[in-house]
């Protein structure tokens, strides 16, 4: 898609119907770019006392009539750009919501969610007031300037004169060229530094309640202030040019109407012209003014409008990190998965992450990933998951490069339970089935029983109907840990990985998880990633990781016996437990 493409594709796709909502807009303006004309005969029949009582009903039968055909035309016409505007904006926001979905983990970490929320917000909404307003407003203006010329022309006001009333409009192509790119960018400037402050009220938000036990509320305030004083900045630039510009296209129109009374009039006095003429000739450039203001209006909305449809654009172009090949192979069964000299480093990080991984999961086994903080354990799910791309060769599964699976194959495959899985304000029971809406209760109890929460879920008075969330219950820490936990575990994936998803429980009840995954593995191919070698004594093999390497592997008893790095853990930790 080009830069201009989203805005460009839309309007040829439904350009039968602005065709035609212009065509009605152009009509109304010739109707009314008719009345000078009419008024400027009807003076003319006064002055020469030839008017009767018929002519002057007729005069404003059809002054009636112009109104009424104005307002039909003119308002279906508008109304028929504003709804096509409102579907732009609300296909934009699908196209951006579905362009986030493909975007990967990465991008979002570099943008931050508010200035994603600001695309959404602010620049589809700058977008469609311009198509909607923008061109209703220009076709009118256009067109109603146009008529008005056409229209002198045609009232039989000699050329000369109207060529020198309209002599200081000429200056107007050559103020927009001026005005028109510096608006743009004042725009551009002020979208980015919402965005900017958008990001900044989020993420203040988020970490309100860590604001207010440090009680640093006023630094918090003065860092939010900083942001909001950039916009107003950045905005009373904006401001400071577009009404100057907005101010300078109706001088040239009162310029216009000095130099027509000024001539005209000396015309008139001159019996030159005839007095109806001179009236009209008035009437027109007065009516000039209000198009030429709706121009200057439309130029800036446009222009600011144009630095949000640029922002969209680029976001809709963005190609995501993670990308499936154009012809995927789909994956249907999990058997082996093998690991063949994997390292990998983060976007802009200088170190690696891991480093020359090798490692072979046979199907249905229990593998235990343990490691201090930072070793890269929840890099390797990551990696399998392909929320980062791994590089060329380094893991297949059943043969096959992962980077050739497609992403929904594979990730359907895999039930993932993250440390700190997000809970979505709904009830309980939809948040557990998130995997499969139509699983019945029994099924999500049951999960819920596995991983140890249905007893607090019972105990909430609408049970698995609670509400979480904004509207709802708020669940400790732990609880929302199980719940995620209980979310994996209904998924019917071959693989389950569990990510640290047991840190905030206490030992009795992740003993009791683990007697449940003991259960559930039976079958699965299960990676259980923990700081605590609790959670991992029991799998059929335990990895070691240390600072990205593999620094111990084997069995619980095996590495006990080597004396080594997991068997110091163990012994310190089980002193911990002891101490407690
Ligand atoms: N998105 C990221 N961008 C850059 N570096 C990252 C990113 N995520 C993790 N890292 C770095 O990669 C290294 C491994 O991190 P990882 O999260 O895999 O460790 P971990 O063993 O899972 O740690 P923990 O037990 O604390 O969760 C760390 O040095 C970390 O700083």
């Amino acid at each position: 898609m080009s830069k201009k493409g989203l805005l460009r594709g839309y309007v040829i796709a439904n350009w039968p119907v602005y065709l035609f909502a212009v065509l009605l807009i152009i009509a109304s303006n010739v109707g009314q770019a008719s009345l000078p004309r009419i008024l400027g005969s009807f003076t003319d029949q006064l002055m020469q006392n030839t008017l009767q009582m018929n002519t002057v009903i007729r005069y404003s039968l059809s002054l009636l009539a112009i109104a009424i055909a104005y307002n039909l035309l003119f308002g279906t016409g508008q109304f028929m750009i504003m709804k096509l505007g409102r579907r732009f904006e609300f296909m934009t926001r699908e196209r951006i919501f579905g362009k986030f979905s493909e975007l990967s983990e990465h991008y979002f970490s570099k943008q931050g969610n508010g200035k994603l929320l600001s695309y959404v917000m602010n620049d589809v909404t700058s977008v469609r007031e311009a198509i909607s307003n923008g061109v209703t407003m220009m076709t009118n203006a256009t067109f109603l300037l146009l008529s008005c010329i056409v229209m002198m022309l045609l009232s039989g006001i000699p050329m000369r004169l109207i060529l020198i009333s309209i002599v200081p409009l000429l200056a107007i192509p050559f103020l927009v060229v001026f005005f028109g790119p510096r608006i743009r960018k004042r725009s551009r400037d002020v979208q980015d530094a919402l965005a900017t402050m958008t990001e900044s009220a989020e993420e203040q938000l988020g970490g309100i309640r860590v604001t207010k036990t440090f009680a640093i509320e006023d630094s918090a305030r003065e860092r939010f202030g900083l942001t909001v004083d950039a916009i107003k900045s950045k905005q009373l630039r904006l401001v400071r040019l577009s009404s100057l510009f907005q101010a300078l296209l109706p001088l040239l129109g009162a310029i216009s109407l000095v130099v027509s009374l000024l001539v005209g009039g000396i015309l008139t006095m001159q019996n030159s012209i005839t007095l109806g003429s001179f009236v009209a000739l008035t009437l027109y450039l007065r009516i000039i003014m209000g198009p030429l203001q709706q121009i200057g209006n439309v130029i800036n909305t446009m222009q600011r409008s144009g630095a949000s449809l640029e922002r969209v654009n680029d976001l809709l172009t963005e190609v995501p990190d993670v990308r499936e090949l154009p012809h995927a192979t789909s994956l249907q069964a999990v058997n082996d998965i093998k690991i063949e000299n994997l390292s990998f480093s983060y976007p802009g990080s200088l170190s690696p992450a891991l480093k020359n991984i090798s490692l072979n999961i046979q199907a249905g086994r229990t593998v235990g990933i343990v490691g201090k903080t930072g070793s890269g354990k929840s890099t390797f799910v990551k990696l399998l998951l392909r929320t980062y791309e791994p590089p060329e060769g380094t893991i297949r599964i059943n043969d096959t490069d992962i980077r050739q699976l497609s992403l929904e194959s594979l990730r359907s495959r895999i039930a993932y339970v993250p440390q700190d899985g997000f809970l979505f304000s709904t009830t309980i029971r939809d948040n557990i089935a998130f995997s499969d809406r139509e699983v019945p209760l029994d099924t999500v109890e049951h999960s819920a029983r596995q991983a140890m929460i249905y007893e607090n879920i019972i105990r909430f008075p609408d049970r698995f109907d609670t509400l979480l969330g904004e509207r709802g219950l708020t669940l400790s820490g732990g609880q929302r840990q199980r719940t995620s936990l209980a979310r994996g575990l209904i998924k019917k994936a071959q693989v389950l990985i569990l990510d640290d998803s047991m840190s905030a429980v206490d030992a009795v009840t992740e003993s009791g998880i683990l007697r449940s995954l003991r259960e559930i593995g039976k079958g699965k191919t299960t990676l259980i990633i923990s700081h605590r070698i609790s959670a991992v004594r029991h799998a059929d093999e335990i990895i070691v990781l240390d600072e990205g390497r593999i620094a111990e592997q084997g069995t619980h008893a095996g590495l006990m016996a080597a004396k080594g790095l997991y068997a110091a853990t163990y012994r310190l930790q089980e002193e911990g437990l002891h101490h407690d």
